[in-house]
């Protein structure tokens, strides 16, 4: 089966000097349609490096992206249009617009979507993306009147409004109880039915428990490629 999302000897140096930091050192990985993928480390060891340059949101020093067998990080408008028609991004601190209502906040994808829906059928779309948060009630709201968990639950219904064909979520359940937590992956993981490819950074190892297989990641280096034999799907708590 060939990848849909790969990076390839994939190193990225912030800084230069004495203060240069190699947050990911020579990374190769695949991500498989219809699969997921937890990646584990401990603070500071290259996870949200790794994300943002999977997500085509920044860029490696050195190394490739492929997605679909394409190298796409010469071509930077492609890389937007693809970032934005196929990619669902959670970010760790949500990247929630605090002057737009929720409805606009997760309207934003469905504008870039690469075959944009009608107006009716995009309110639709928002509203069940909302509805699977639990925050179909906030519709209306502005961010600033939400809790932190319902602030990420927001930046998780804007991430999947759009039927991503590849979901990275940065911490998703960082801010959420365990109960909130156990349906927001559920739903996440609901979309490999779909044949999206799900990538996970986490440290909570109920949640990495629930992925097909675990990358776990050491001072900007991958380690270890286990395979979950038995996922355990029926508990977080
Ligand atoms: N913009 C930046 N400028 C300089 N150094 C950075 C920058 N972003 C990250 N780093 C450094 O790169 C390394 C990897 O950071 P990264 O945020 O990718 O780690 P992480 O595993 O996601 O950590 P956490 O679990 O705390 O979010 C760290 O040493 C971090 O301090």
């Amino acid at each position: 089966m060939k990848p849909i999302l790969e990076a390839r000897n994939v190193s990225k140096i912030y800084g230069n000097g004495r203060t240069q930091v190699m947050a990911l050192d020579n990374v190769s990985m695949q991500l498989n349609a219809g699969e997921c993928v937890m990646l584990m480390g401990s603070s500071g060891s290259g996870k949200s490096t790794l994300l943002s340059i999977l997500g085509l949101i920044s860029r490696p020093t050195k190394g490739h992206i492929l997605f679909q067998g394409e190298d796409v990080l010469e071509r930077e408008r492609i890389r937007a249009k693809l970032r934005n028609a196929y990619f669902g991004y959670i970010h760790q601190d949500y990247a929630i617009i605090e002057n737009e209502t929720v409805e606009s906040n997760v309207l934003i994808p469905l504008q870039y979507a690469s075959q944009r829906p009608g107006r009716q059928e995009r309110q639709r779309r928002v509203l069940r993306a909302l509805e699977n948060v639990g925050l179909d009630w906030a519709l209306k709201k502005k961010p600033s009147e939400l809790s932190g968990g319902e602030r990420q639950r927001v930046a998780i219904a804007r991430a999947l409004v759009n039927n991503p064909s590849v979901i990275l979520a940065d911490e998703p359940t960082a801010a959420l109880d365990s109960k909130t937590a156990q349906s927001v992956i559920t739903l996440i993981l609901s979309f490999k039915e779909k044949g999206t490819a799900v990538l996970v950074a986490t440290h909570d190892d109920k949640v990495a428990k629930l992925g097909d297989r675990i990358l776990r990641i050491n001072d900007g280096r991958l380690i270890t490629n286990e395979k979950m034999t038995k996922p355990d799907k029926k508990q977080l708590s």
